[in-house]
């Protein structure tokens, strides 16, 4: 059994991994932390878990000494020291916030005004991107595990810039996301009278999943590629809807990219790639961990459209963060992950 703790428990992602974990066989939740509610049961707070999970939140001190797989689930800048202890004592780190993904400090700076303080850290950091990076989060012990809209984007254009299909280096991508993804402190955008039965963008062309995006899909290019990138709160507690346009080379033809896209995913269990014709919805990916990707042709501008949807509390987050577990301790990938979405 993997001795599990999570650190942040009370907070929307840290909850959510909880309530995936309670049904995972190969682990023990030895220690669960939470800032605002150490002493009171986790039940207390989420009384969904009354009868079924009653542990009492702890400090962190206490989830780093008993557990030997942590994951935090803090507001980024939180989690180096975290990360440090768990690499001077032999054991696992994975973050769901931002802090270990990012490649270049001067990225972290220039987009969260904050610096690496622990600089060696950073170095063992490996991105959680798991159909991507498979192997090297093998043999990692410190995961960034991806940013709700950079996961749903990078999966949504890895086989097309895999192979080198993209006339352009530069992509326009809307992405729409459920209020559950600003967590759970209150805020004028995300109150219920302002967010129902309205729709916008935020953060236009100044996100800070921008340069997540930007770095991983340059890897997958071997080139420099360069987005702008505009999410938009949907009025829905859960889901993320991507839509990303493609300029296609003169030479590629829709029929070539659908083979592709069979060809990289048809063996990956959480991405599916829609029957042609059909449209990515996230009604069919909520409390799941699908990526779902349908793909469009507007031929008479020989551009492709990739329409990607995920859960942005599951694949986003927690679920992604338990398949980055499952990968690093060698068992089955889908272990306490298989949930389909209700119908309706
Ligand atoms: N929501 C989402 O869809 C996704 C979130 N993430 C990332 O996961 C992380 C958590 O997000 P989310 O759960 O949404 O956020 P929440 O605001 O819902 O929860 C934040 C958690 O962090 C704890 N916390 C806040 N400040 C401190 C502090 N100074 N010291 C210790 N603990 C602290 C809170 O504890 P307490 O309440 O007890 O004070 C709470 O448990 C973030 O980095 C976020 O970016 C990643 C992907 C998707
Ligand atoms: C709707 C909403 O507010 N979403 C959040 C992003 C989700 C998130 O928590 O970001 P990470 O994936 O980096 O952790 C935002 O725009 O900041």
């Amino acid at each position: 059994m993997i001795k599990v703790g999570i650190i942040g428990v009370s907070g929307y992602a840290g909850v959510e991994l909880l309530r995936l974990l309670l049904n995972h066989d190969d682990v023990e939740i030895v220690s669960i932390g939470a800032r605002s509610y150490q002493g009171q049961p986790i039940s207390e707070m989420y009384p969904s878990f009354y009868g079924i999970c009653d542990m009492i939140c702890e400090s962190d001190d206490d989830v780093l000494k008993k557990a030997d797989m942590i994951f935090a689930s803090l507001p980024h800048g939180l989690s180096e020291k975290y990360a440090k202890y768990c690499n001077d004592h032999q054991k696992k780190f994975i973050d769901l916030g931002a802090d270990f993904r990012l490649d270049k400090e001067q990225d972290y700076q220039e987009w969260y005004n904050l610096d690496y303080n622990e600089k060696e850290l950073h170095h063992k950091q490996v991105y959680g991107l798991c159909e991507v990076n498979r192997d090297k989060i093998k043999e990692a012990t410190i995961i960034g595990n991806p940013g709700c809209y950079p996961t749903s984007i990078t999966l949504g254009l890895y086989p097309l810039l895999k192979e080198g299909m993209n006339k352009n280096n530069h992509f326009i991508i809307d992405s729409k996301s459920g209020t559950t993804g600003a967590g759970k402190s209150l805020s004028e955008d995300t109150h219920f009278p302002r967010c129902n039965e309205s729709f916008h963008p935020y953060k236009l062309a100044t996100h800070r999943h921008t340069p997540e995006i930007e770095q991983e899909l340059s890897k997958m290019a071997h080139d420099d590629i360069h987005v702008t990138f505009v999410p938009h709160l949907l009025p829905v507690n859960r889901g993320i809807v991507s839509t990303i346009y493609v300029d296609l080379k003169d030479d590629i033809q829709f029929s070539d990219i659908i083979k592709i896209y069979h060809d990289y995913y048809d063996q990956e269990y959480f991405i599916r790639v829609l029957k042609t014709g059909k449209v990515a919805d996230l009604k069919f990916v909520k409390y799941s961990n699908f990526c779902d990707i349908s793909l469009h042709y507007d031929k008479r501008y020989h551009k492709l459209i990739i329409v990607s949807t995920i859960d942005n509390m599951v694949k986003g987050a927690a679920g992604q963060a338990i398949q980055n577990m499952n990968i690093m301790y060698d068992i089955e990938e889908t272990k306490g992950l298989k949930m389909v979405s209700p119908s309706f």
